[in-house]
């Protein structure tokens, strides 16, 4: 079976412990617009969350220019926001 969604009430406690994350629009992941120094900053950060991606076989959306890094976390085979994003955003806030 997929990996669940989380129900609303998980999804609102956990987005209670990651400030600075905002539901998006479609209420279908978690975002983040992030500010680095400059472009070596964003792109080193970029390199650890695609280790961490490869290793959890989870991947994050994102786009980056020069040194802002803006992220999209949902669960595609779950069809929304997953335990899995919570996770990958707590790994995020740890290393920013
Ligand atoms: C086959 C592979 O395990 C799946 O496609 C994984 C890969 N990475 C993934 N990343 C994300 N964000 N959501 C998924 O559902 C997902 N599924």
């Amino acid at each position: 079976m997929a990996i669940p969604r989380l129900t609303d009430t998980e999804r609102d406690e956990a987005l209670g412990k990651l400030p600075g994350w905002a539901l998006s629009e479609d209420g279908l992941a978690i975002e983040i617009e992030l500010e680095f120094g400059d472009f070596n900053a964003a792109f080193g950060f970029m390199a650890r969350v695609a280790l961490y991606a490869d290793k959890a076989d989870h991947h994050p959306e994102w786009f980056n220019v020069y040194n802002k890094v803006r992220i999209r976390l949902t669960t595609h085979d779950a069809g929304g926001l997953s335990r899995r994003d919570v996770a990958m955003a707590q790994f995020i806030d740890g290393i920013v």
